[in-house]
């Protein structure tokens, strides 16, 4: 291949000079679509094809499917090079592998996911005596995981601990930390924490890491955590050829520890770096990014940046009001039906995107009824089964015998006569010898407070498993039919009368089926490997881009990603921006950030959609269009409303509307700008009608309050002076009012 011109000739000069960028750290500080993604994977290349070596790179993805295809991309540029192409957890769990010995770790260890971490939670929290009705594991969970992504030591935690709260979760990190290390097990957080500290506290790991990894690129930049960081940094300290690239209106994981502070800090933390910027969209219409830069200049704490783009005009952003959520599912299949008809576009083609996943069921129903084929793209439910999770116990189990969590799911599963109480004298016994459970199990003669059939029960679970780790060195599938057979699983199922055994029957073969495909891929690797892929998958890692099908996902997992046609549903005050922001300027800032993701995604088509009326959590509720349709351009957005085109009988949303008509315009009637109610009460628009007689509350009604603005009536209780009625406001959650002395006004009420 002669010099570098294939990668470098449809490049604009900015995205040349990122490429070709020598030594030194560089920001490359962006707009969405901008090439970015594809700066990092040419820098790469571009590197191999200067002579650095493959294993002195080390490229930093947000989902194992962006590493992979990475991976390829640079193959293609760069034959024959493997370099490291990994989320950040995946690098984590591979330097812990690789230098466990270095650290104290067993390199067999088992990474457990938030379910486990749960568990272990919980049996720390009752071993300290703590309540934990009061406080859940699920919340003391979430602390342990924040103060490890903030590096923070059980020490140091409860050093700083300042509520009751945080001192009882500074002695269950304690606690917590002591069990994971006994089950030889990591949390997710802890693939990131321990190398972070390990990075910090062990100079010479550090400089030999350092040196190894002379260049270091990483991804979507804008969400990373504090403990990530520390990897960078340390990492980048004699060799500081660190590439991040990033676009800060697309941080949207705030939620999971990312700090936006940390890419706007990346010049004053690294001196020397050089920064550049690209302002020109690839990917998008004019309409399109109009629209999406319209809305992001709401955000209030923002640099601002131009986005721009010499692609067409294109078709305006179209945003859609639907009767009811059934109608927005059914009129979105039906429009994708109708634009793969005419043959403009193809199923994959389209992406619908919503906040939550919940909302995907109304979409399947219409799918099904219609014959589109759809994908939704949400974690690897397949492995979360109760029957697939109880195979992958054993094999945990088997790679790792400390594993205790996985140990207590599968001893008596299939059942061995082992019960709760003998399983309590065998934990005893395991603490007091300082061992784990399954040789515990070995020794079970030697307890003598265990009886009967719990003993023969303990003594052939231990013997079986013994024989299976013999066999480890098996390719995985080989490995998991044989773990179904020895244990007994398999003949469970297989034995079973209830109809439910034979599809978990099907799917634990399925689980073989999986594994030969994972050694296909690559043969060189083990069970621990395919342990490892599915724990850390990622919600998008399981989709299928190349199938003909209409992608379905939340608008967390389209980052990164584009598609012509781009569906986001449910609109909706509450939804999104989501609830648990509402009231909170900085978290509507994300939420709004998020909603640019989404609308950025799109390549050719735009359409925003939203219902009156929409199912949620078994209930019919009145929804109220989101902020930011509010907060679109006027030009280049069209407005469209199916029913009022139809002009069908009054339903009980047009009623609605009429009746709060005075106050809010009916856009689609009008043609005017929506209206849509304000977050903070506007007296003004306060709509006109006469006050409710107390009967009127009922729930599903819709409501006026005086100071909280439009919610939804979602409980009634009581007579006279006790009554009680709970409503749910968009901006303020649910409040519980004394029924003589609401001041609300009825607006809207739902069909009878
Ligand atoms: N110089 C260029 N000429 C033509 N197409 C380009 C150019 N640069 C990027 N593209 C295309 O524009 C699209 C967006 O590029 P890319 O995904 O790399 O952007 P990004 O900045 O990473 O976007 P995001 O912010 O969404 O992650 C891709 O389809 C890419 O192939
Ligand atoms: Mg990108």
């Amino acid at each position: 291949m002669s010099d570098s011109n294939d990668l470098l000739a449809d490049l604009t000069d900015d995205q040349r000079a990122a490429v070709t960028h020598g030594e030194g750290p560089l920001l490359i500080l962006a707009g969405a679509g901008s090439g970015k993604t594809r700066v990092i994977t040419r820098r790469v290349a571009h590197l191999l094809r200067s002579g650095v070596r493959a294993s002195n790179i080390l490229a930093i993805t947000f989902t194992n499917k962006a590493a992979s295809e990475m991976k390829n991309r640079v193959e293609k540029l760069a034959p024959g090079n493997r370099v490291w192409v990994s989320t950040f957890h995946s690098l984590g769990a591979r330097l812990l592998r690789q230098y466990a010995e270095r650290l104290g770790f067993d390199r067999n260890f088992t990474i457990y996911d938030v379910d486990d971490r749960n568990k272990l939670v919980k049996d720390a929290l009752e071993a300290s005596g703590m309540d934990n009705v009061k406080f859940s594991p699920e919340r003391v969970g979430g602390a342990i995981s924040k103060a490890k992504n903030q590096l923070l030591t059980p020490p140091q935690y409860e050093r700083t601990a300042t509520d009751f709260f945080q001192q009882v979760v500074g002695k269950v990190y304690h606690g917590y930390e002591k069990r994971l290390r006994k089950a030889n097990a990591m949390d997710f957080d802890d693939l990131l924490y321990l190398p972070a500290m390990a990075l910090k506290t062990n100079e010479e790991l550090r400089a030999e890491l350092d040196a190894r990894f002379k260049y270091v690129l990483i991804d979507e930049y804008q969400d990373t955590n504090s403990a990530q960081y520390q990897i960078v940094k340390q990492l980048s300290l004699n060799y500081p050829n660190l590439c991040v690239v990033g676009d800060p209106d697309q941080s949207i994981y705030k939620w999971r520890g990312s700090d936006i502070k940390i890419i706007l800090d990346f010049e004053r933390d690294f001196p020397d770096s050089r920064t550049i910027t690209l302002a020109q969209n690839y990917r998008s219409t004019k309409s399109i990014i109009h629209a999406a830069s319209v809305l992001i200049d709401h955000n209030k704490q923002r640099k601002k940046k131009d986005l721009v783009t010499d692609n067409p005009q294109g078709d305006p952003v179209r945003v859609i009001t639907f009767d009811n959520g059934l109608d927005e599912a059914e009129g979105v299949v039906l429009r994708i039906k109708e634009a793969v008809k005419s043959g403009k576009f193809k199923y994959r083609d389209h992406a619908i995107f919503m906040r939550i996943n919940a909302l995907t069921r109304s979409l399947e129903s219409a799918f099904v009824k219609h014959g589109v084929k759809f994908q939704i793209v949400k974690g690897l439910a397949f492995f979360e089964r109760k029957e697939n999770r109880d195979v992958l116990a054993y094999l945990r189990l088997l790679a790792n015998p400390q594993d205790t969590v996985s140990f207590l799911r599968v001893v008596n599963e299939p059942g061995r006569g082992i019960g709760k109480v003998s399983l309590d004298k065998l934990q005893g016994f395991a603490a007091d010898q300082e061992i784990g459970l399954l040789a515990a199990a070995g020794q079970v003669a030697k307890i003598t407070e265990i009886r009967g059939k719990a003993v023969s029960g303990l003594r052939d679970f231990h013997r079986m498993m013994s024989d299976l780790r013999a066999r480890l060195d098996l390719p995985p599938h080989d490995l998991v039919r044989l773990v179904l057979e020895k244990s007994g699983y398999e003949a469970m199922l297989r034995d079973s009368t209830d109809e439910d055994d034979a599809e978990r029957l099907a799917n634990v073969g399925e689980l073989v089926t999986a594994a030969k495909q994972f050694w296909d891929e690559d043969n060189t690797r083990t069970i621990t490997d395919f342990l490892e892929q599915i724990t850390l998958a990622s919600d998008v890692d399981g989709w299928d881009e190349q199938a003909d099908h209409v992608s379905v996902m939340t608008l967390h997992a389209s980052k990164g990603l584009e598609f012509p046609v781009v569906y986001v549903l449910a609109v909706e005050e509450g939804l999104l921006p989501h609830e648990r922001s509402m009231g909170r300027d900085d978290e509507i800032e994300e939420e709004r950030r998020l909603c640019f993701v989404g609308m950025t995604r799109a390549m050719k088509e735009l359409y925003m959609c939203h219902a009156r009326m929409r199912e949620f959590r078994g209930q019919l509720n009145y929804c109220i269009p989101s902020g930011f349709l509010q907060e679109l351009p006027r030009g280049g957005v069209e407005f469209i409303d199916p029913s009022m085109a139809r002009n069908a009988a009054r339903t009980a949303a047009d009623e609605w509307r009429l009746k709060a008509s005075s106050a809010a315009k009916d856009w689609a009637d009008t043609g005017a700008r929506p209206f849509i109610p304000p977050r903070k009460p506007n007296p003004e628009l306060k709509p006109t009608i006469p006050d409710a007689p107390d009967t009127g509350l009922a729930v599903g009604v819709l409501v006026q309050h005086e100071e909280f603005g439009l919610g939804n009536v979602t409980d009634v209780s009581g007579y006279g002076a006790l009554r009680r009625v709970k409503i749910r406001f968009p901006a303020h959650g649910e409040k519980v009012f004394a029924g003589d002395k609401i001041r609300l006004k009825v607006v809207g009420r739902k069909k009878a």
